[in-house]
């Protein structure tokens, strides 16, 4: 199968007629331990010609459970379906966290699915997947239900970075605190955001430093502050850029971050492009400067900075 189907919901899903290995969980950010998981279950499909599929569901469960204080997440399902599918999952079904749903209890899990799924073959997840009304299922009750029923469950070892389990919460915490190196080695590919390219005040070609803005509302903002970034657009090659996030407290106030790119090579981007920012490199805190010709001699260092980083990068 090419290109990836989407189910709105379990009712939804009229799916071919084929063994589906379907992996389960909420995949926000899609990290490497998600990764591990999803990828189990497209190999088990491709070798058995059956379909590859990620179950999620939304909105985060925390909107219905801890409304008070919702998880902000790091990708927006669109986003999430990029991915999965540069991944190769075959179908995608988000089935809407409600209060009905919430309340399944884990005995009920299996043949819930089973009902809504007649040709599921196996379920995907990790080692420490809990499920059910309460999250009182874990792995040894599903392999139990399953095997009730017929189905085989495969769950994934538990991946570590630096000798702590890699999770969405702990990207999460990274992200926000610019330490975008470590939230890449552990998403197993780059941070990137998707926009179109805006114009801004044109304030930044005075100072000589031209900016592309990239309209962009994240959930949950990165640290703001100046990072080496790259810009597809398109087929062309990526663009090496450095970009500034954040609120620019020397000539703005507001309270709408911004994504301000400054290209570091000639490129023939236009406004209105699409284009995809990958975020490689966190160099400096964002900061309030006294004058335009501070923020201008710090920018200029900036450049410097972020060209030194694509040199090493290079080299390395
Ligand atoms: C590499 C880079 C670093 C920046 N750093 C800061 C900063 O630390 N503080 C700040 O107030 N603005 C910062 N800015 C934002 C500038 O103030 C902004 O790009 C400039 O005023 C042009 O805005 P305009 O696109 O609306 O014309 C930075 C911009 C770039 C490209
Ligand atoms: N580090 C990991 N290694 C292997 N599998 C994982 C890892 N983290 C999560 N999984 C599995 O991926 C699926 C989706 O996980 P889920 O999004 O619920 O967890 P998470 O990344 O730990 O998120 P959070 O930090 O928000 O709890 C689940 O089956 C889960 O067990």
């Amino acid at each position: 199968m090419s290109g990836l189907l989407q189910c709105d919901g379990l009712e939804a899903a009229h799916l071919p007629a084929k063994p589906l290995h379907l992996a389960i969980g909420i995949f926000d950010g899609l990290h490497l331990g998600h990764q591990s998981v999803i990828e189990a279950a497209i190999h088990s499909a491709r070798r058995c010609g059956g379909l590859a599929g990620v179950l999620t569901f939304s909105p985060h469960p925390s909107v219905l459970l801890r409304p008070e204080s919702p998880t902000r997440l790091l990708m927006p399902p669109a986003m999430k379906r990029t991915v999965l599918a540069r991944l190769g999952v075959d179908v995608l079904i988000e089935h809407p966290f409600t209060p009905a749903y919430s309340a399944v209890s884990a005995d009920e899990f299996v043949p819930h699915l089973r009902n809504h799924l007649p040709n599921l073959a196996a379920i995907y997840v990790g080692e420490n997947w809990r499920f059910g009304r309460g999250r009182t299922g874990d792995v040894a009750l599903l392999v139990a239900e399953a095997q009730k029923v017929g189905l085989s469950v495969f769950s994934a070892p538990r991946l570590n970075h630096n000798g702590a389990a890699i999770s969405s919460s702990r990207i999460r915490e990274l992200l926000t605190k610019g330490e975008i190196t470590a939230v890449n080695a552990m998403l197993g590919y780059t941070y990137f955001t998707d926009g179109v390219v805006e114009r801004g005040r044109q304030l930044g070609r005075t100072i000589g430093f031209p900016t592309l803005n990239v309209a962009w509302e994240p959930e949950l903002p990165p640290r703001f502050g100046v990072y080496a970034v790259e810009v597809l657009a398109g087929q062309n090659r990526p663009v090496k850029a450095v970009a500034n996030y954040g609120l620019r407290p020397t000539v703005a106030q507001t309270s709408r971050p911004l994504l301000e790119v400054h290209l570091l090579e000639a490129s023939p981007l236009a406004y209105g492009d699409k284009v995809t920012v990958n975020w490689l490199h966190f160099l400096r805190p964002e900061s309030k400067f006294g004058s335009l010709d501070e923020l201008r001699k710090q920018i200029e260092k900036d450049r410097r900075s972020a060209l030194d980083f694509f040199a090493k990068s290079a080299g390395s």
